[in-house]
């Protein structure tokens, strides 16, 4: 069986299949080569980086060779899920391998901001000593809403409610009986109460932006957004007219409209705690992705 690893994998993930006899190709083809390739695969392995489109499968259709897509990670996104499945092809992610490595992410963003640690790593290596302009506060009694309450959103409030923070969330599924030690409030409520808000969604490109001009209208003046889910849940634009009129006080983004982004306003805006989409760029989170892909690859009935 030929596998592609189009965007890397933890290096046992590797090891393992090939010990167990599978032909491995862990080679990163862009989108004009993957057109030729896909043809001679039976398995495609890939992150968010490569766009399995329906033109992709389309080729791939041609020999009929491919037989299942694997997301190491969560969002579902960068596959056309339904061209595929409607064409007999098996799509399967790793739904819970990295939600502790993003919650944590989400909490870094969260103790960034509240003591300005991202600035004062841009302006200490321009040789200046800005004490007095980061005077910071504690989270500590700090409302987070949480808006998306599934596997991220739970550890986040988890990891939040430790460090003394009141935590409450919504979710379009309503009110999770399991989770009595947080509080469900409607989407609307949690925009006007929250100090800080972050999102554990996924991106539905049909349903457009959770957050926008409206919802920012809607919030507290002063308010910190976090956004670790994905560009397009959040948009860039009324981010940033948020962030320039003093409506939103700082914001800790992951995730991006388009990637690598190019927002260079977005980018150098010095209320802005930045990273490059690292949110499952955990050595925990990828030996358990991997390790997930190696169980759904050798159980997986051709
Ligand atoms: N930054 C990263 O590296 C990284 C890593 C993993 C996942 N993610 C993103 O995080 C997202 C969430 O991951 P998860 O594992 O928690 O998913 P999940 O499916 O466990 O939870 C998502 C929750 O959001 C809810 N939801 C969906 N749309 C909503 C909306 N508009 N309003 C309110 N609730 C809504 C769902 O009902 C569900 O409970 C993924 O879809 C992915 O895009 C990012
Ligand atoms: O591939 C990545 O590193 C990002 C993964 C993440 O966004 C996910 O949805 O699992």
């Amino acid at each position: 069986m030929n596998i592609l690893i189009n965007d890397g994998a933890h290096k046992d993930t590797i090891t393992t299949l090939k010990e167990k006899g599978f032909n491995v190709i862990d080679k990163h083809f862009n989108k004009e080569e993957l057109k030729e390739k896909i043809k001679e695969v039976d398995v495609l392995i890939v992150r968010s980086k490569t766009k399995v489109t329906k033109n992709l499968i389309d080729e791939a259709l041609k020999t009929r060779n491919l037989k299942l897509i694997l997301r190491a990670g969560v969002g579902l996104d960068n596959i056309d899920l339904n061209y595929a499945k409607e064409n007999g092809i098996e799509v399967h992610n790793t739904p819970l391998a990295s939600s502790r490595s993003v919650a944590e992410l989400t909490i870094g963003h969260i103790m960034s901001l509240a003591r300005h640690v991202h600035i004062s790593n841009v302006t200490m290596r321009e040789g200046k000593w800005n004490k007095k302009d980061y005077k910071g506060f504690e989270v500590f009694g700090k409302t987070l809403g949480i808006i998306g309450f599934g596997n991220i959103g739970r550890q986040t409030a988890t990891i939040a409610q430790a460090l003394g923070m009141n935590v409450i969330y919504t979710d379009k599924l309503g009110k999770r009986d399991d989770c009595p030690d947080f509080k469900f409030v409607q989407f609307n409520e949690l925009l006007r109460q929250s100090d800080f808000i972050t999102l554990h969604v996924p991106f539905i490109k049909d349903e457009g932006y959770v957050i926008s001009h409206n919802e920012f209208k809607q919030m507290k003046d002063g308010v910190f957004i976090i956004n670790v889910a994905r560009g397009g849940v959040v948009s860039e634009e009324a981010l940033l007219r948020a962030l320039n009129e003093g409506k939103v006080a700082g914001a800790g983004i992951d995730v991006f409209e388009e990637e690598p982004t190019r927002n260079e306003d977005l980018i150098n805006h010095n209320k802005v705690c930045i990273t490059p989409h690292i949110g499952a760029s955990t050595a925990e989170a990828q030996e358990r992705i991997g390790m997930e892909l190696v169980d759904k690859i050798v159980n997986f009935k051709m």
